[in-house]
């Protein structure tokens, strides 16, 4: 096997935008990975598949691939407004909410230009949330509880003050 395992897509590439091989794949696509051969993916961003929201260049994103349906629109069961709302933006959730047919999944393959780039991402989600955790977790917490027991410090420190006066004055 030696080596990494490079990612196999569908989808067809064309001459433009940002192309990368893709290495690590999902644990998902590790299975019919192993034995093809690397292809290259086009990666767009979400800011550049977003311009493409008209009837006459239509793309969407579902489940981080992008496809452009504008050739689509016109005999889609569902109509092409429906699809051009769900451009600009992760429209997995609108897709699979219409309850699409496994063969409406496979024609959308022909769709497919390319990948959706979440590498400018500047922090992953991932890390996002054990950062929000983290800090705002326990310093909020920390911060409470001086708030509410500081008392406690200062009433020692009074309390020893005293003491410590009867004590010099018994003498
Ligand atoms: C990306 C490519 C897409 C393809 C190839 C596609 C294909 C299809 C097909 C073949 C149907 C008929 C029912 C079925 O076979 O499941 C359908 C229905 C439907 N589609 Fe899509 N679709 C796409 C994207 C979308 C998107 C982004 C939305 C956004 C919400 C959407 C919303 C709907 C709705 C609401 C229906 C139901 C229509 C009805 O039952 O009257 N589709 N689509």
């Amino acid at each position: 096997m030696g080596g990494g395992f490079y990612s196999h897509h569908r989808c067809s590439s064309q001459t433009g935008t940002k192309e990368v091989l893709r290495l690590a794949p999902k644990e998902s696509e590790k299975q019919k990975t192993v034995k093809s051969m690397p292809t290259l993916t086009k990666l767009y961003t979400m800011q550049e598949a977003s311009q493409h929201n008209t009837k006459d260049d239509c793309w969407v994103v579902i489940d981080d691939k992008v496809y452009d349906v504008t050739s689509y629109l016109d005999e889609h069961p569902g109509g092409d407004d429906v699809v051009l709302v769900a451009t600009g933006k992760d429209a997995t959730d609108d897709f699979e909410d219409a309850g699409h047919s496994e063969s409406a999944k496979e024609l959308m393959q022909s769709f497919c230009i390319g990948e959706l780039d979440t590498s400018s991402s500047p922090v992953s989600p991932e890390l996002k949330i054990s950062t929000n955790k983290e800090t705002t977790g326990y310093s909020q917490k920390l911060m409470d509880l001086t708030k509410q027991y500081w008392t406690i410090p200062v009433a020692i420190v009074g309390i020893s003050v005293v003491v410590g006066f009867l004590y010099m004055y018994k003498k």
